[in-house]
């Protein structure tokens, strides 16, 4: 199961249809993925690169003849989860975004991704800042996983050694509960498997989602047919 989504408030009327806007829109964030890539490794005269303005520009103006005024929120996937779109880890629709694919086994949350150059901090290797919205990312999945939505309160970093751009690792774990509190834990792994930042999270259901959450009810409400 990939983790990160929540269940859809209302039904998704036609899956099919909305996973080929979705397979499209995955489709031009990963063509621009490489557009970011090219654009911080190019080594293009000054002519060349005022050359390539106009045809970027052409592209962003027709995307914008049918836009969202502002960042798209929570929406229904096709597979009956709510996601954010936008989300710079996660969002299928984001070109910033790795992606990180997150794996919920019931144990851990766990991705393998690559970070190209524009991911760098440190000469070769990733930003610090990077490698923080990996780690809160990574745990974060885990309340939502677990029917618990979360917001980071605490998030504290270890950097033990600089991690290197190229294929890396997440992996995060539940290590308490205590009500609406979650302790967890979580590593960022080179490709050599050497643990290159460790983390520690408090992350706490917000009061608005405890309110939901904390009510369970066994009657029908106004929806219940009158009896007889
Ligand atoms: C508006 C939308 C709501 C959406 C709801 C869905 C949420 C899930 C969303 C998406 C999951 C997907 C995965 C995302 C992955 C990435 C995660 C992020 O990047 S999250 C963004 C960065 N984080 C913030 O912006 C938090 C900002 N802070 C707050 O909103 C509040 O301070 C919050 C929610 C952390 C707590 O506020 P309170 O009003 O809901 O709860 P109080 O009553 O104050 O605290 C409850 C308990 O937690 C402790 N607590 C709160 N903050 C603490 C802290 N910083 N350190 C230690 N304890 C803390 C308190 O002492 C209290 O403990 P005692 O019950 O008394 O034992």
């Amino acid at each position: 199961m990939t983790a990160g989504g929540f269940d859809a408030l209302v039904p998704v009327t036609d899956p099919d249809a909305l996973r080929e806007q979705e397979q499209a829109g995955a489709a031009l964030a990963d063509a621009v993925r490489e557009l970011l890539d090219a654009t911080v490794r190019t080594r293009l005269d000054p002519a060349q690169l005022h050359a390539a303005i106009p045809a970027v520009r052409e592209v962003t103006e027709s995307l914008l003849a049918d836009a969202a005024d502002g960042p798209r929120g929570l929406e229904p996937s096709s597979d009956g989860r709510m996601r954010v779109h936008g989300n710079p880890m996660v969002g299928a629709l984001n070109p910033f975004a790795p992606p990180l694919r997150i794996d919920w086994d019931g144990e851990r949350a766990a991705t393998r991704f690559t970070v190209g150059a524009a991911y760098e901090g440190p000469p070769g290797c990733l930003h610090g800042g990077i490698a923080a919205a990996v780690l809160d990312q990574v745990l974060g999945v885990i309340p939502s996983s677990i029917g618990l939505p979360a917001m980071t309160a605490t998030l504290d970093l270890r950097y033990r050694r600089p991690t290197p751009l190229g294929e890396l690792s997440a992996t995060a774990w539940l290590v308490e509960r205590d009500g609406w509190k979650l302790r967890l834990e979580g590593e960022l792994t080179d490709a050599e498997g050497e643990v290159t930042v460790s983390a520690t999270g408090l992350f706490v259901v917000p009061r608005v989602a405890r309110e939901h959450l904390g009510t369970p009810t066994g009657d029908a409400g106004e929806f219940a047919p009158p009896a007889g």
